[in-house]
């Protein structure tokens, strides 16, 4: 198979850009599941809560600024040359919908860099069960995007796209569950050890 310079440029650039949207998920999840470990670190005795959030702040600020950024900038140079090598995308409605979404992901991520500061200062009043749920957004965000690139106008909004957002939604609640479970165990074996 032949392939003139253009069209591989593009798959360079598609490459590149699969390449930077794993990263950058693969970021984002991570850094949010930090902040849960690293609120969770103030139920911890001192000295042990102040090592904890220490050493929980430094791994947030590196994943943040050598994987998670990095990976969202790759995403969007990738991108711009997918756009280059096919202006006629930006004219279409399935592109403008996963832009919004995109949108809502840099905004995700930019909050994400509120919260690592407010955690490192002591003055984050989130809640583990809440940064729980907000560590659900991105992936519904990814289903909704990758969606849209794949399907493109030809969007599905029958049975099978239904299923998989209760999918996403049931992982989210087991999460839940799963932690309250973990929290009300480890309250009755402190009681026993009493
Ligand atoms: C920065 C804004 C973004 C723009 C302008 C953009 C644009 C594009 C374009 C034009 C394509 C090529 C479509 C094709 O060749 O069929 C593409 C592919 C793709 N994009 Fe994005 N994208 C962006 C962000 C994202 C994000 C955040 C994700 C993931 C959540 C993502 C996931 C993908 C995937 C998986 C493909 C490959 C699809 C395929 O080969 O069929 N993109 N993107």
């Amino acid at each position: 198979m032949t392939i003139n310079i253009s069209a591989e440029a593009y798959l360079w650039f598609k490459t590149l850009h699969i390449v930077g949207v794993v990263v950058w998920f693969a970021g984002l999840f991570y850094l949010v599941r930090l902040f849960i470990y690293h609120v969770e670190a103030r139920d911890q005795p001192e000295p042990l809560r102040q090592a904890f959030e220490k050493q929980y702040a430094l791994m947030e600020r590196r994943l943040a600024n050598i994987i998670t950024t990095p990976g969202l900038v790759v995403t969007v140079i990738g991108a711009a040359g997918l756009l280059l090598g096919n202006p006629s995308w930006l004219s279409q409605t399935w592109l403008h919908a996963k832009l919004a979404f995109v949108v809502g992901l840099v905004a995700y991520h930019c909050y994400c860099y509120r919260l690592m500061g407010l955690l490192s200062l002591g003055k984050c009043e989130w809640s583990a069960k809440q940064l729980r749920a907000f560590n659900e957004l991105p992936t519904l965000l990814l289903v909704l995007v990758v969606m849209l690139v794949v399907f493109k106008n030809q969007f599905p909004t029958g049975g099978a796209t239904w299923l998989l957002v209760a999918l996403v939604l049931f992982m989210a609640a087991s999460i839940q569950f799963y932690a309250r479970w973990r929290r009300l165990k480890a309250e009755r074996e402190a009681i026993n050890a009493v």
